[in-house]
């Protein structure tokens, strides 16, 4: 039986009290928790370190994407936090992915997972072509991949319609993790390349990011509660055949 994916919810909070009021009516484990770059604007590493010191594992989602010097140092500040995961843009190429790689691994004690951001979930075939990113989404994600397994990574980031392919590509302990991910009903916002919850995980996402569809919730607490729900019943279904 495989484990059912797990919800990483994106605290996106303006006001860190806010995000504060959430996960303190959560039961440490229930989820993880990810922070980027609004949350760590506004509060830093302390409410990182004081979740970490509780108990939750925290995905600090800031996508360093810089020369590779300045990526490795990023990277050791990362595991000084005790974070579970953190992240760069694969588009920082082979260098900057290795420099991360060569800086966790030269830890003697424990690193985070070190995943790479492939093509964001909110580009379409549109937002490439501005770029200047040859092929279509799913080429630019297989390319990325390969470079982030090139440079020894623990998985990348990337729409639910590429999960499949990545496995295919790296291998199922390879992670998948997928933002833009939207029950049903929930406003697709600026995401472009979107799956729902079941469908991510049907499509071998190992990670489901969440942030809008729970945190504009008249009950966060309840929204959570409901993913975690649907994750383990769809996981559960698909064991089950
Ligand atoms: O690295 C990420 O987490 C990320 C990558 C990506 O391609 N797309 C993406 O949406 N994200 C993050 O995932 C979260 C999605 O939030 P919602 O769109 O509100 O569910 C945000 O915190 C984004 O910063």
């Amino acid at each position: 039986m495989n484990p059912a994916p797990s919800l990483i919810v994106a605290l996106d909070y303006d006001d860190p009290a806010a995000a504060r009021r959430l996960v303190d009516t959560l039961p440490v484990g229930r989820c993880r928790l990810k922070v980027g770059k609004t949350l760590f604007t506004r509060a830093g590493p302390a409410l990182i370190e004081e979740w970490t010191r509780a108990g939750w594992e925290v995905f600090l989602d800031l996508k360093f994407h810089d020369i590779p010097n300045t990526v490795a140092g990023a990277c050791r500040a990362a595991a000084d936090l005790g974070v579970w995961m953190v992240n760069v843009h694969a588009l920082g190429g082979p260098a900057m992915l290795a420099a991360a790689r060569a800086a966790l691994d030269a830890r003697s004690g424990p690193a985070p997972l070190l995943t790479a951001v492939t093509v964001l979930t909110s580009h379409d075939q549109a937002t490439l072509d501005a770029i200047g990113l040859r092929g279509t989404p799913a080429d630019a994600v297989a390319r990325l991949t390969g470079l982030a397994t090139a440079a020894g990574l623990d998985g990348v980031v990337c729409s639910g319609e590429e999960a499949a392919a990545v496995r295919d590509q790296a291998g199922a302990g390879f992670r998948r993790v997928t933002p833009g991910v939207r029950p049903a009903d929930a406003a697709r916002g600026d995401q472009r390349r979107v799956l729902t919850p079941a469908g991510a995980i049907q499509a071998g996402a190992t990670d489901l990011v969440v942030g809008r569809p729970i945190t504009e919730a008249a009950d966060p607490a309840q929204a959570v509660e409901t993913l975690v729900s649907e994750i383990q019943l769809t996981a559960a279904a698909m064991d089950a055949g």
